[in-house]
């Protein structure tokens, strides 16, 4: 039986110490950080997230601010609040809720956002960042798999990792993230041929492909670590059910530790951004302190 790697324990423990770090920054500096998190419509699951967001800001002591915009938002209204958001002194992180009504540009309103605000580091100054091995704002969903991964391995160099999944959300990040921890990195995606003989061989798997229960017994190397970040809503046996890109059933008995759906790397998701609102509080007073000095 494969350990199992607790989301819901682990982003505990990271809100926790967020929320401490938050109270000392408060003392240190006089500021609240603020996060501001945007939602353009209606979509029921975004809706749940967002909700979330705002109340574990609110646990760790953050200032939270809410936008809510109608589904039928011009670009230039998205485009607006952004603009008036970087301004505002209050506001240290920004936070467009994806997807966006599809009208809208997504790649625009990312790279509207500062940069210093960037606090899903979906912007492609902090994307370039990251593949350079920079400081930087780091999408949440790849930090909070680190985090996860560093609880089984007390280090992570020279570990054979396999990312199944290129998107920019997760599967790229998530490669540039282990590259950084020296581990061996490879990329597979619908397009790779012999992906089950690739992902064999690895010691840590990444499913990130969107697929339900995609990754099955045969892809998982005895004593490999299972790193699951699908959510999917199926259906079975006349029920609702949520289930990962990982076949939980087959792939545990074999693996040495693996995250369940729900419960694994969601939770993280939403801790990781608490980390980063404080990160980017943090480089922004320090950038003003900076600028003081100079004069
Ligand atoms: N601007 C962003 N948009 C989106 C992001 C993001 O990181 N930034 N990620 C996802 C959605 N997401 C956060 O926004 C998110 C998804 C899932 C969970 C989570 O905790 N899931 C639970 C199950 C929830 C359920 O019951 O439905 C779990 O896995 O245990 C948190 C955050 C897309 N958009």
């Amino acid at each position: 039986m494969a350990f199992l790697i607790d989301g819901k324990q682990i982003s505990q423990q990271v809100i926790e110490d967020t929320a401490a770090e938050v109270a000392e920054f408060q003392i240190t500096y006089g500021i609240k950080p603020g996060l501001a998190v945007v939602l353009v419509g209606e979509d029921p699951a975004s809706q749940v997230y967002v909700r979330n967001k705002v109340k574990r800001a609110e646990e760790v002591g953050l200032n939270s601010i809410e936008h809510r915009l109608a589904a039928t938002c011009s670009q230039q209204a998205l485009n607006k609040l952004v603009d008036e958001l970087n301004t505002d002194p209050m506001v240290h992180g920004i936070l467009v809720q994806l997807p966006l009504p599809a009208h809208l540009n997504e790649a625009e309103i990312i790279s509207a956002i500062s940069p210093e605000k960037d606090v899903d580091g979906f912007h492609p100054l902090n994307v370039g960042a990251l593949a350079c091995g920079e400081a930087s704002l780091v999408p949440c969903t790849p930090l909070g798999c680190i985090i996860m991964l560093k609880t089984v391995y007390e280090d992570l160099s020279g570990k054979n990792a396999v990312v199944i999944g290129r998107s920019n959300i997760v599967g790229k990040p998530m490669a540039a993230l282990l590259l950084q921890e020296n581990c061996t990195v490879t990329m597979v995606h619908s397009r790779t041929k012999n992906i089950e003989a690739v992902c064999s061989q690895a010691d840590i798997v990444v499913a990130a492909i969107g697929r339900p229960e995609f990754v099955s017994a045969g892809w998982i190397k005895p004593g490999a670590t299972v790193i699951d970040v699908g959510i999917n809503a199926i259906e079975r046996d006349g029920r609702r059910r949520l289930v990962g890109d990982v076949d939980f059933t087959s792939v545990e008995p074999i693996a040495a530790a693996i995250t369940p759906v729900p419960g694994g790397v969601g939770p993280m998701t939403i801790a990781c951004l608490m980390k980063n609102t404080l990160t980017a509080a943090r480089s922004q007073v320090l950038a003003r302190e900076l600028e003081r000095e100079a004069g």
